[in-house]
């Protein structure tokens, strides 16, 4: 576990306690009276057993009276990811769910949209989701803005001023027949991406990245398509979207792309699916279009708040697991009501035992495998594992300290507990209350800090 040169840094700061987290071969992993080391460019620096204080502090040149003694209802856990949420949704968070998806569209989400033009109110928005999330514990977020270049942006800029690590893509859309002061020319799209993508990278945030974002297939032309799926190449760029979501959606693709077999089909001829491509929901996918994402490296963000809420679908995630594609879990503010992935966690097991009440034969996930979906897997959906979603020497310092009998807080612990029980209470029973730090990159970025908070 210990391994000293992998880091040259020195030791900024060490935990000792209970440590919880998830690996490719196992989907919980649980380390009772450890000790993690953070060196001071915040990475990961050695995991250790607490009997070999002594012999990590010679090692790693640290002084153990100054190692912070985790509680006996306190654990450490990696950072939240959520693979998919509208930051530009979050201010109808909660409402406006009683439509589906594309009336829900039209009637909900384009005009407020459309107000991101105003960056005053861009920033007002967007300082609060970053703040929530981050207080929720989402250390990891791929947003969604609006099709404003500038406001989308200052998205980028608040993410990285509160230390969140962030993918953040400008929405590109040139066809809108229901609010058509929203959408752009395909030139504008094209144009106004490339201007994205190159003040975004000239910012050189160290945990803030672009990503092409072409809305979905309804909104797109085939030329923006093509175009996008170029850019994206070119400048080795993420991709998100949005697939196969309910099924009036995919019925109007079918007739839009008449020469694609599949919805699948019209992303993967405009080279849009690719290894750093992750694309929301999938509801209704075929076996033979998880084939294809398989194939490509290209992932699913599972939103299952946001399916039950616009009626849209029920995915079979045991089912994408099967076919070896990479699956993150989403909150989808604000098809999905709640900003917090301890919802999304929640929702997911929902889906899973809706699936095993309508076929007794499927194999519901477990709260172990949810949890490697909402930290890992969300990870590896973003192409991001190389840095983050769990605890390995080298790896940046993304985590949470829970204390599950926090006061004040939303659990109460009558017995005392073994650690993977307060972890099952705190993803079913939890909120921020329990959500004692959050660190990304090994900065404590919650509590707060600088910015000063609004
Ligand atoms: O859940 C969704 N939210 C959106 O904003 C959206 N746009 C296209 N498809 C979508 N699905
Ligand atoms: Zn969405």
């Amino acid at each position: 576990m210990a391994n000293p040169d992998k880091s040259s840094a020195a030791i900024a700061y060490v935990y000792r306690g209970t440590f919880v987290h998830s690996t490719q071969q196992t989907a919980l992993q649980v380390q009772e009276d450890a000790l993690l080391g953070v060196d001071t460019e915040g990475k990961i620096a050695f995991i250790g057993e607490g009997k070999k204080l002594e012999a990590l502090s010679q090692v790693f040149q640290f002084s153990p009276s100054e190692v912070t003694q985790l509680t006996e209802h306190e654990f450490l856990m990696p950072g939240l990811v959520d693979t998919h949420i509208h930051a530009c949704q979050y201010s109808y968070a909660g409402t406006a769910l009683d439509l589906p998806l594309l009336q829900w569209l039209n009637t909900y989400t384009f005009p407020v949209e459309s107000r991101f033009k105003d960056l005053e109110f861009a920033r007002r928005v967007y300082t609060h989701v970053v703040k929530r999330t981050l207080t929720n514990g989402t250390t990891t977020a791929c947003y969604f803005a609006s099709i404003h270049t500038d406001a989308t942006l200052l998205l980028g800029q608040i993410a990285n001023d509160f230390g969140q690590r962030a993918l953040v893509g400008k929405v590109c859309m040139d066809r809108n027949d229901s609010v058509k002061h929203y959408r752009e020319s395909i030139q504008e799209s094209h144009d106004e991406t490339c201007r994205f993508i190159k003040e975004f990278l000239d910012k050189k945030y160290p945990l803030a990245k672009p990503v092409v974002t072409p809305r979905f297939a309804l909104s797109c032309s085939r030329e923006l398509l093509e175009q996008l799926g170029k850019i994206a190449k070119n400048n080795n760029l993420h991709i998100q979207s949005h697939i196969s979501e309910n099924k009036e959606e995919i019925q109007l693709v079918k007739e839009l792309f008449p020469e694609s077999e599949s919805y699948t089909d019209v992303y993967h001829k405009y080279n849009l699916l690719t290894d750093k491509t992750v694309m929301a929901h999938g509801c209704h996918l075929s076996d033979k279009e998880l084939a294809v994402f398989k194939e490509t490296g290209a992932s699913l963000s599972h939103c299952p708040n946001s399916n039950f809420s616009l009626c849209s679908g029920v995915l079979n995630v045991r089912n994408v697991l099967k076919h070896k594609v990479k699956l993150g879990l989403g909150t989808d503010v604000a098809g999905g009501y709640s900003s917090s992935m301890l919802d999304a966690v929640r929702r997911t097991l929902d889906a899973s035992k809706i699936l095993t009440i309508q076929d007794p034969k499927h194999e519901t996930l477990s709260f172990e495998e949810v949890f490697r979906l909402a930290t890992l897997g969300g990870s590896q959906a973003l192409s991001l594992d190389d840095q983050t979603g769990n605890f390995e020497v080298g790896k940046d310092f993304d985590a949470l300290r829970v204390n599950v009998a926090a006061p004040g807080g939303p659990i109460d612990l009558i017995h005392s507990e073994g650690p993977k029980t307060l972890l099952e209470k705190f993803l079913n029973l939890g909120d921020d209350r329990n959500i004692v730090e959050v660190f990304v990159a090994g900065k404590k970025v919650v509590p707060f800090t600088e910015p000063k908070a609004e």
